[in-house]
């Protein structure tokens, strides 16, 4: 039997939500895909490589070898659990992007709103070395506020985005216009 297509595989594990953080929201929720050993490491496998397989960035690459980014940035709280394993998957550091308040030295912030709510980002000043290609690695793009706003900070302390991949995108909520001229890379749009 071969193997489903990767989007109709997190499509069988997701979970959605109704009237999930409030009515009217219809909640995507990606942890049973996290807690499936296989699909982990295949959407981790795919996030690493989805700049490399990018023929528009392809023109940030240093070389046959090089993926196209030198660093991994994740937003707080679900990106942290992809981030981090992305990273290591692609042999790069990673980059936390913090809610208000959490960070102990000198930050950079930014205010947005997402599908349900408002809230602060923030990241180390120093956090990045001028001129590190970034990829930017969440779980959702909704309306694109967050990772809008993560965008903004990684360039404030000196990064250039390769790319923003993200494990499920809702089209419908116009986020990957939003992050215009960005490329956006989602495993799953529904
Ligand atoms: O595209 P948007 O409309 O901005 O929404 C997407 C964001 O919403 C969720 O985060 P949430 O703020 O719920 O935080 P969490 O990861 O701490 O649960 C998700 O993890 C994305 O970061
Ligand atoms: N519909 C949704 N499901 C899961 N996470 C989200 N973040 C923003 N909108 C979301």
């Amino acid at each position: 039997m071969t193997a489903p297509p990767l989007d109709q595989l997190i499509a069988s594990i997701a979970v959605d939500i109704p009237d999930f953080p409030e009515p009217g929201v219809v909640f995507r929720d990606l942890t049973p895909v996290f807690a499936d050993a296989g699909a982990f490491r295949l959407v981790v496998e795919a996030l690493a490589a989805s700049v490399l397989e990018d023929p528009r960035v392809a023109a940030l690459g240093g070389g046959p070898a090089d993926q196209g980014f030198d660093v991994v940035v994740g937003v707080e709280a679900r990106g942290f659990l992809l981030a981090a394993a992305v990273a290591l998957a692609a042999g790069t550091g990673v980059v936390p992007v913090r809610k208000a308040g959490k960070l102990p030295r000198q930050t950079v912030s930014a205010d947005y709103v997402l599908e349900y709510g408002t809230a602060t980002l923030e990241m180390h000043t120093d956090s990045l070395v001028p001129g590190q290609r970034v990829l930017l690695v969440d779980d959702v793009l909704a309306t694109g506020g967050t990772l809008e706003a993560a965008v903004g900070l990684v360039e404030q302390v000196g990064g250039v985005v390769s790319a923003v991949s993200v494990v499920v995108e809702l089209p419908a909520l116009g986020g990957r216009e939003r992050l215009r001229p960005h490329t956006v890379h989602a495993l799953w749009a529904t």
